[in-house]
């Protein structure tokens, strides 16, 4: 029985449509991540979820409860659902360890003592719970906002690129942890991104919004093979529009460099990369520059080269 339930909502500002009706339904303890480029709809949806914002269409059931949003509940929001966004707010004027304990504040003292003692042990906090905001690194400071919003032990878990203020590293490191801890705790989690790599650390299962519409769903291998629009196509790899062929695109790894052959360009960049070199190749004919992978490293700047590709690898995309 699916536990998280979304019938239809829609969400419009005037007359922008800023979430077309929307349908999804996700097992307890599942994991989703939905990717999608600034503006397409994604904060709106969750806000949604989290019974903050009104939807001008549709209804979220948690189970067999309705999730009524603020026009109808006299405080709006849900111990059941927290929100988690990038400009998160902690109390400056108060320790780690008390900010973590607020939201338990009605808790019996000795369970929420507990509570906070397990929040700052999963979350590697312990050595930073007398110090305040300011003396912690933006990193530090998201593990608490992250604390603070598991401390009720929501059922779901709505995270809307909180993660943006932090250097890739850490970001990765970050990910992994709560990976950990939100699937050990059951907790059902809905991850909004616009990088795809960072929604592939959590899961695999992705869900593509564009301007408030959902594109495709599934998983990375599917998306990855068979994207449904340009864009999709492109939170993998750059796409190579071929020339005399509507639509018809190679993605940088599926072209073969050759010194002989039919599309003739010339070598304009290189980089380096970890597993091959990268070039920009300039083609002869209309003067289209492709992205194409060199794995042995063998062509440098200047160099004349013949691109190859196999038409099954040929991605046709019209939007
Ligand atoms: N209060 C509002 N009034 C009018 N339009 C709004 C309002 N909030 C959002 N929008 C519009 O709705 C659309 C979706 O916005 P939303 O914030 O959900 O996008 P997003 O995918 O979360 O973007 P980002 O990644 O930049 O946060 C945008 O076109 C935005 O301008």
């Amino acid at each position: 029985m699916p536990y998280l339930s979304i019938r239809k909502v829609s969400k419009s500002y005037d007359s922008h449509v800023a979430l077309q009706e929307f349908s999804l339904e996700l097992e307890r303890g599942s994991f989703l991540a939905i990717v999608g480029e600034s503006g397409s709809g994604k904060s709106t949806l969750l806000r949604i979820l989290a019974g903050l914002a009104v939807q001008t269409t549709g209804e979220v059931w948690l189970g067999d409860r309705l999730i009524e949003n603020p026009a109808k509940k006299l405080v709006p929001g849900y111990d059941e659902i927290k929100l988690i966004h990038q400009d998160y707010q902690l109390f400056p004027n108060s320790t780690v360890l008390e900010n973590i304990s607020r939201p338990l504040l009605n808790f019996d003292p000795s369970y929420r003592k507990q509570r906070v003692k397990r929040l700052l042990d999963q979350l590697g906090l312990d050595a930073y719970s007398e110090r305040f905001p300011r003396q912690l690194s933006g990193g530090q400071q998201q593990k608490v906002a992250i604390a603070q919003a598991l401390a009720v032990e929501p059922e779901v878990l709505l995270l809307d690129e909180p993660f943006s203020h932090l250097d890739r590293i850490q970001k990765h490191k970050l990910i992994f942890e709560l990976k950990e801890l939100l699937h050990e705790m059951g907790t059902t989690v809905i991850f909004v991104t616009h990088e795809l790599d960072d929604a592939l650390r959590l899961t695999d299962s992705i869900l593509i919004l564009q301007k408030g519409k959902v594109v495709q769903k599934g998983n990375s291998r599917d998306l990855c093979e068979h994207p449904k629009t340009r864009y999709v196509a492109r939170l993998f790899s750059p796409i190579n529009l071929i020339p005399d062929r509507f639509d018809s695109y190679i993605r940088p790894a599926d072209v073969r460099l050759r010194t002989k052959g039919e599309i003739l360009g010339r070598v304009v960049d290189q980089r380096y990369l970890v597993h091959y070199n990268s070039l920009l190749v300039q083609l002869k004919n209309g003067g289209q520059v492709w992205e194409v992978d060199d794995p042995f490293r063998k062509y440098q700047v200047g160099d004349r080269v013949y691109l190859h590709f196999d038409d099954e690898k040929v991605l046709v995309l019209k939007s």
